[in-house]
């Protein structure tokens, strides 16, 4: 999915939903996207699905523009999908395979085997109408995955759902892009959900993408991270000094621990790690510790923080 100078502007509304997005996710790469209530998460998603045209600038899923062939093999969960409240679990998923143009034949099993997955298995002939409001946000990843997309676009897709319904989410997604390498953009205000499903983070503020990286480099961006080192003996002070240093790294000794600082200090520690290593030394532990997602959320969209 590509997007160059993408924007969005609803009609009488003061300011674009989206405006100026450009960004590529390459096939297989799982991107979350991050930002407050009516940053534009939503609006991105219907744009790449063909629901909404664009304003302004483009967007193409597979080299194509949305809707039409692109939409063979995309899947969307909406926030809210309706379903026909009157009919059963099973006649709601054959109208959607019937509207993909899906045999229901054809995918019967794997809609059984979803069900199953989801904690549905027993509840094929009820009415969606019995069904609760996670229950029926499960019913969505069924009626979504009744085949297996390229593209699987998420909004907030783990929204009411209990543990246990988030883990089933998260194990079943990961089966998947173990499986089939799909792609996947993702919503979500839970950020531990982004920070374990997604490798990379789009921070979107106003319509706009203020941050893209991974969640340890928003993380770090976010403030000071540190790493405290414990050795086999205060003899070592010298060499984790000398390590450090040529690594790039302050050390500092606190009590029993080295403490060391300094820029992109996640991607420095392994040399620092390998020199000990290499001179004979025994690393008991190291732990780095420094800002969690949230703190880096929070930082980047302070109504102070310019954009770039
Ligand atoms: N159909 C619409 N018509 C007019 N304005 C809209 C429409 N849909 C969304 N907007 C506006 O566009 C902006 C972005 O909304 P969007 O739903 O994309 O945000 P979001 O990041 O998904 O928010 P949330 O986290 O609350 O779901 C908001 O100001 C919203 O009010």
């Amino acid at each position: 999915m590509t997007a160059i100078a993408l924007t969005k502007i609803y009609p009488g509304a003061p300011t674009p939903a989206v405006d100026h997005m450009t960004f590529s996710v390459p096939a297989g790469q799982s991107v979350g996207l991050l930002g407050p209530n009516g940053a534009g998460k939503t609006t991105l998603l219907k744009l790449a699905c063909g629901v909404s045209p664009p304003t302004a600038g483009q967007i193409t899923v597979h080299g194509a523009a949305p809707g039409g062939t692109a939409k063979r093999d995309l899947a969307v969960v909406h926030q809210s999908g309706p379903f026909d409240m009157m009919l059963t679990v099973q006649d709601n998923l054959r109208i959607a395979a019937a509207f993909r143009g899906l045999s229901w034949r054809r995918v019967r099993s794997r809609a059984a085997a979803l069900l199953d997955q989801f904690d549905l298995a027993g509840r094929a002939g009820d009415l969606v109408f019995t069904l609760s409001g996670g229950q029926r946000r499960r019913l969505q990843m069924v009626r979504a995955l009744l085949r297996v997309p390229r593209l699987l676009l998420l909004d907030e897709p783990s929204a009411g759902l209990d543990v246990e319904g988030r883990r089933r989410v998260w194990d079943l997604i990961g089966d998947l892009r173990r499986t089939h390498g799909l792609t996947l953009v993702w919503t979500s205000h839970h950020m531990d959900e982004l920070e374990r499903n997604c490798e990379r983070i789009l921070v979107v503020q106003h319509g706009r993408i203020l941050r893209d990286g991974s969640p340890d480099q928003l993380k770090d961006e976010a403030g000071q991270v540190t790493a405290e080192l414990r050795t086999g003996s205060p003899q070592d002070w010298a060499m984790v000094a000398e390590c450090a240093r040529l690594a790039g790294l302050a050390a500092d000794r606190r009590a029993d621990v080295f403490v060391l600082t300094g820029d992109d200090l996640r991607r420095r520690l392994p040399a620092v790690i390998a020199a000990l290593t290499d001179r004979q030394v025994a690393i008991e532990s190291v732990a780095v510790a420094g800002s969690s997602l949230e703190d880096a959320f929070l930082a980047l969209t302070r109504p102070e923080v310019p954009t770039r």
